[in-house]
């Protein structure tokens, strides 16, 4: 598992580090950074580099860090971008023979345009974990300015994004972010981690805070999570899912979720719709039963019209959320809900699903790019309000259980992009009620759905394109392949 801390409890944990000499943790840092750069510059037989100096702590950091790459011999120039500089910071770079230029409004003189676009790395320490979100207006133009070939090594976070991962904003985009003991949420968020890069962590002796805001499971988790059936088991006692999906106009969808569900291991399936979909299902998964009886979760929704869905799936659907079994909701069946229940509930929207719930549960007053701009923040206010897990699907997934619960944020970004092709949200949907039905939680089932969907189709075509119904039916080899790590 890897955690991230929130921001005020990163502070406390290092105002709480003692035993050092002032100043010692700053040393140790941006001993980790430079030991990280002169790595890079070795690998890539560069030797020019910028470091970009905000006016905090994590300009400090840079400055120590490009006085010891000078030192080594390397060429430093120091641009000063904030209203001030970390001043031994700055004394120990001009002592090691860094040149230092100024950028603190308006447009770069010559020579710091030459510096960056001729860098072979750039050490970006303009803002850390104390920066506000976005690039002040002088540095709009940076990222454009740095040159192609250049390395772009982040102190701490990629500047401009926000610590907390919360919002998006103007920000330098980083190939590689050196943090300091642990992550930060900013790192595994989804606006905020594609900037991050590669997250190095260097340990510079700060003690973990005792809770963490957001998660992330590794390949290593999945042997503790995964419902691996022992000897007393049968196919009821290892979960029953039923299905209400697809239509006469759908009838992709309940394929992909029954296969998911059927190659994930499920004990069994139970699929309730209508004659189309229902053929297909009789003569292309066998092991599929139809119609209502017993189960013990619910997946409702892919590939499912309300509009002109079938009288019979709808008066399931609707009973099914009365139940107290667990439902995960996906698609046209999260038009189904208006309040909260009393059993365990996952919604799997995409980003345009969940701005259509937001906005007709009217948990605030949201325009079109809401979602775009603070994905985590509107998945919880419906979380909150239907007292639901929300799995938000994107690159970077995220699940948000409610704030009562005191659970941290899941995220996960196992997959490649190439996942983004029409039926996955079906078979992930599949999966993660596969999950609920052998009774894990909706944070466990659908952090864990994510992860395995998304090194699914990495197995399934590793570095190319790769179809939904193979995605589904890779599930059970990647699941094997875990377990056996
Ligand atoms: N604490 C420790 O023990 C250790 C901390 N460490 C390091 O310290 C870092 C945190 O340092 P910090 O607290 O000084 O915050 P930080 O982000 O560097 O500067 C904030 C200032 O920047 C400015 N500013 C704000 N927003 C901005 C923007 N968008 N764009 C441009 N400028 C912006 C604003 O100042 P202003 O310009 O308004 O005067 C604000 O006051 C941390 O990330 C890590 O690297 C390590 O050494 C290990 C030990
Ligand atoms: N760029 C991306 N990289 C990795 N995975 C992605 C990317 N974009 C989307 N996905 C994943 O692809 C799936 C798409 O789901 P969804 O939009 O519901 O598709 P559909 O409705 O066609 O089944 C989700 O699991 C999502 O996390």
């Amino acid at each position: 598992m890897i955690r991230a801390y929130a921001i005020d409890d990163v502070r406390e944990a290092e105002a709480a580090t003692d035993g050092f000499g002032e100043g010692e943790l700053m040393q140790r840092a941006a001993a980790g950074v430079a030991a990280v750069a002169a790595a890079r510059l070795d690998e890539q037989g560069g030797e020019r580099v910028v470091v970009l100096v905000g006016s905090g702590d994590n300009g400090g950091d840079a400055l120590y860090a490009g006085a010891e790459l000078a030192n080594d011999g390397r060429s430093v120039v120091a641009v000063l971008v904030g209203s001030s500089a970390h001043e031994s910071g700055l004394e120990a770079a001009r002592s090691a023979g860094a040149v230092v230029a100024e950028w603190r409004d308006g447009v770069p003189a010559g020579e710091v345009v030459a510096a960056l676009a001729d860098a072979d790395l750039v050490l970006d320490g303009v803002t850390g974990i104390g920066g506000r979100p976005g690039l002040r207006p002088h540095l709009l133009a940076l990222p454009d300015l740095i040159g192609d070939d250049a390395y772009v090594l982040a102190v701490d976070l990629p500047s401009g994004t926000d610590p907390a991962g919360l919002q998006r904003s103007d920000a330098v985009y980083a190939d590689e972010t050196v943090t300091f003991s642990f992550a930060k949420p900013v790192h595994l968020m989804p606006p905020t981690e594609p900037a991050t890069g590669l997250l190095t962590v260097v340990d510079i002796g700060v003690a973990e805070p005792a809770v963490p805001a957001v998660e992330r499971l590794t390949h290593a988790d999945l042997p503790a999570l995964w419902p691996v059936p022992g000897p007393d088991d049968d196919k009821y006692s290892r979960g029953v899912l039923g299905i209400v999906s697809g239509g006469e106009r759908y009838t992709g969808a309940p394929l992909m979720n029954v296969t998911a569900a059927v190659t994930a291991g499920v004990g069994m399936v139970r699929y309730v719709g209508p004659r189309q979909p229902t053929d297909l299902l009789r003569s292309l998964v066998p092991e599929c039963v139809f119609g209502e009886g017993r189960v013990q979760a619910w997946a409702i929704g892919s590939g499912l019209d309300v509009e002109h869905a079938d009288d019979e799936q709808l008066r399931i659907a609707r009973e099914a959320l009365e139940s107290d079994l667990p439902v995960l909701l996906d698609a046209g069946g999260l038009d189904l809900i208006d309040e909260s229940r009393s059993a365990p509930t996952l919604l799997t929207p995409h980003a345009g699903e969940l701005l259509r719930l937001a906005r007709r549960l009217e948990v605030g007053d949201l325009d079109d790019d809401a979602v775009r701009r603070a994905p985590v923040s509107i998945a919880r206010l419906v979380a909150d309000r239907l007292d639901a897990t929300v799995l938000l699907k994107g690159a970077v997934t995220a699940v948000v259980p409610p704030s009562a619960s005191g659970l941290p944020v899941r995220t996960q970004a196992d997959g490649p992009s190439w996942l983004s092709t029409a039926g996955s949200g079906d078979v992930l949907a599949g999966l993660a009620g596969a999950l609920l039905a052998a009774g894990l939680s909706p944070l466990d089932a659908g952090s864990l759905a994510a992860l395995v969907h998304g090194v699914a189709a990495d197995d399934a075509n590793p570095g190319g394109p790769v179809r939904a119904m193979d995605v589904a039916h890779q599930l059970g080899r990647t699941v094997a392949r875990l377990l056996s790590r």
